[in-house]
């Protein structure tokens, strides 16, 4: 089994998810932020790559008014999980993942991540060893179901979600785009890595929402299933 996976993310009408030299920008505007903040609120769980944390620093933590003091739709008081697939364990252990808001953190690491660094990281957070040079996306998602996480949301960046698309472990895309032009041929993109090369592999998607938010529009999209797939229906 595996949890439910749904990838949120905010991208320029050219296709961009930050500048070439990764820096953060504002694609959402007010409305969209309140409502990935209610997504969030929902989920399990909130998962992010390394290359993210350290580019971002973000926290992750809920932030709307609905939250304080209320259970969510997931029964929770405190702020989903959070997750770092981060294969070498180079989260700072000062980074605001780790150090901001109550609720549970997990890091992902590789079996190759140096001890030093993994025992630092056990101080704050809950280690999870999965492959053996990178994170085995697949064997996380068994741990994380194993652990009661059911409902899954990723936030980037797009190295991450280019493995996780590779790896079949996608089962909704949530694309916003907004007004913006960001430009660069290096800047990353939803799905970066190495990139499918034949049609036969490219994931199918299925149009499920098309909704105007701010000055842009948000894209929902269902991944189809492939044969065998043990993911939880969200
Ligand atoms: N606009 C948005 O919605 C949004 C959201 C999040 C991040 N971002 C942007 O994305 C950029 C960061 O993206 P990124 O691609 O550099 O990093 P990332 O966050 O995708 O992290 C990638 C890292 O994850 C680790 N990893 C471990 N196992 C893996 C596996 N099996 N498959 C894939 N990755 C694995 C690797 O160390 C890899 O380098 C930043 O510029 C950030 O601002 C934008
Ligand atoms: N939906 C969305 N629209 C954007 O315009 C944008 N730049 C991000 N970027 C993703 C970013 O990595 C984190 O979602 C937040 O910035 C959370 O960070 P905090 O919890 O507030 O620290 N996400």
């Amino acid at each position: 089994m595996r949890p439910y996976v749904f990838v949120n993310l905010a991208m320029s009408a050219d296709g961009k998810i930050s500048t070439r030299e990764r820096r953060q920008v504002k694609i959402s505007g007010p409305e969209d932020f309140e409502r990935v903040d209610l997504i969030k609120a929902d989920a399990d769980a909130i998962m992010v790559g390394i290359g993210t944390v350290l580019a971002d620093n973000p926290s992750l933590t809920v932030k709307s008014s609905r939250r304080k003091g209320e259970r969510t739709a997931a029964g929770r008081e405190e702020n989903p999980a959070r997750i770092v697939v981060d294969s070498m364990a180079r989260t700072p252990v000062d980074a605001d993942i780790l150090v901001k808001g109550a609720g549970k953190r997990i890091v992902a690491v590789s079996a190759a991540a140096p001890a030093d660094r993994v025992d630092a990281l056990r101080e704050r957070a809950e280690v999870i060893v999965a492959g053996e040079q990178t994170v085995d996306l697949a064997a996380l998602m068994e741990a994380l179901a194993g652990i009661g996480i059911r409902r899954l949301m990723v936030e980037g960046g797009g190295t991450l979600i280019w493995g996780l698309f590779k790896a079949g472990l996608v089962d909704e895309l949530r694309t916003y785009v907004g007004s913006v032009v960001i430009g660069g041929s290096g800047a990353p993109t939803p799905a970066d890595g190495d990139g499918f090369l034949a049609e036969g592999e490219f994931p199918r998607l299925i149009l499920a929402g098309v909704e105007r938010i701010d000055d842009g529009v948000l894209l929902t999209w269902q991944v189809k299933k492939e044969e065998g797939d043990r993911s939880l229906r969200g």
